[in-house]
């Protein structure tokens, strides 16, 4: 018996909507048309809504193991079905760091037994993310690590990411970069920028992020290693990125929901919620982030979903931690905002979270096509619903959305042929 997703809408590549039902039949898509007969299976009526492949976010925090207060892989890839994505891939910034077989071997285990969608763990750069000394990246290639990152810092010595990178080129994986000058994070909490002068409060500059950018293509073209930015979020950043593009540099980039839609002027107090790193940035930088979007220059989406507890929270704006929730919003939030504004179009939105990333990492997802694998999301575009943390399958409440009525909430997340969510009406 396969699942038969009857009268959904798919995107056909140019923005536009056609109906088509959809066989999945194991873990394959086995049938695509508008005859498939429905015996023997189980049908599901999905007409009205928009069926895409399954949402990808590369770049998510599961906190486990160490930090299993905060989030775990089961409660974050719950609410990574429930936000509509079937591929996530695990941040390493975790207690202890996976920079060894042994670790990324547990953590894979751990995805086996717990997840409720597909992880791909990331490896550290770095033996404890300390920046010192190289990990093993061949033994933790073998032991099923998808690329390396030592996400939540930056790789401050040249000669180290030198290394990684001409590492990374013997052994065709990626580096993922967080880009942070320590030099000029000067000590700052939030973007330096008008709020930070408002409140007094010290400001990280938009350089922090660009100057390691602009060391790191020139070591991506010294290597000819593949390199990919993490959480772009200043104009100068993209600049730097589309003259390494120019120069035929291998280097992708990702920019995350709360960047595309708010500026530091939007902080509307001492809110830790609108506290993350990198700080949300000017409203220049804002519009040079959706052109650059658009235009490929950052080829895909991402959440940065960090997950943190209100205790910790709640310590205010310079004790914080950074970091805000993303999976379970993230798609109702650009759709509302971005696309039915007239900013994007769907499918600039929907290829940013399947396609493109899919693309840039070469992961045999992030399509519909005959024979593909099942992973699929439905999408009620109509129904109109407010973000209430409190509903989050996530452990993580910190979100700086809470209260923003959207469209375009994910019904039915599809992984290899099963349903891992269902809202309760997708059938009604
Ligand atoms: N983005 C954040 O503000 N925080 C991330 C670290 C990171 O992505 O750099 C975290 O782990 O909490
Ligand atoms: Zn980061
Ligand atoms: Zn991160």
């Amino acid at each position: 018996m396969g699942i038969l997703l009857k009268g959904g809408k798919v995107l056909t590549g140019n923005n536009e909507q056609m109906v088509q039902d959809i066989l999945i039949e194991g873990k394959r898509i086995s049938d695509l048309g508008n005859l498939i007969p429905e015996e023997g299976h189980n049908v599901i009526d999905v007409s009205g809504r928009l069926i895409t492949p399954g949402l990808i976010d590369l770049h998510i925090h599961l906190r486990e193991p160490g930090g299993e207060h905060k989030e775990t892989i089961e409660t974050g890839t719950r609410a990574a079905a429930r936000g509509g994505f079937t591929t996530v891939a695990a941040m390493p910034n975790t207690k202890p760091v996976p920079d060894n077989a042994e670790q990324i071997q547990w953590v894979n285990e751990k995805i086996k037994e717990t997840a409720s969608v597909r992880v791909l763990p990331y490896a550290s750069i770095t033996i404890r993310q300390a920046g010192k000394e190289l990990t093993d990246f061949e033994a933790l290639k073998q032991n099923g690590a998808f690329a390396f990152t030592d996400d939540g810092v930056g790789v401050q010595s040249a000669d180290m990411m030198l290394q990684a990178m001409t590492k990374a080129k013997q052994n065709e994986a990626v580096i993922v970069a967080h880009c942070e000058e320590n030099t000029l994070i000067h000590k700052g909490s939030v973007h330096k920028g008008a709020f930070a002068q408002t409140h007094g409060l010290n400001g990280i500059p938009s350089v922090c992020e660009a100057v390691q950018i602009a060391r790191d293509v020139l070591l991506a073209e010294a290597t000819g290693a593949r390199y990919h930015v993490c959480h772009v979020s200043t104009k100068e950043s993209v600049r730097v990125i589309k003259d390494a593009k120019a120069a035929g540099i291998k280097v992708t980039a990702e920019v995350t929901p709360h960047h595309l839609l708010l500026c530091d002027e939007d902080i509307p107090g001492l809110d830790t919620n609108y506290k993350m790193n990198p700080p949300l940035r000017g409203s220049d930088d804002r519009k040079a982030l959706i052109e650059a979007f658009k235009s490929g220059i950052i080829d895909f989406l991402a959440t940065d979903h960090a997950p943190h507890s209100k205790d910790e929270k709640d310590q205010g704006m310079e004790l914080a931690p950074f970091g805000i929730v993303g999976l379970e919003t993230a798609f109702p939030l650009l759709y509302t905002n971005l696309v039915q504004t007239g900013v994007m179009t769907l499918q600039e939105l929907v290829d940013g979270f399947t396609r493109k990333p899919a693309e840039a990492f070469e992961l045999p997802y992030g399509t519909l096509e005959l024979g593909a694998v099942a992973d699929l999301t439905v999408i009620d575009l109509e129904h109109e619903e407010k973000i209430d943390p409190d509903r989050f399958a996530s452990k993580g409440k910190n979100t700086p959305f809470s209260g923003w009525s959207c469209k375009g909430w994910p019904v039915l997340t599809i992984v290899e042929g099963s349903i891992k969510y269902e809202k309760e009406s997708v059938n009604a």
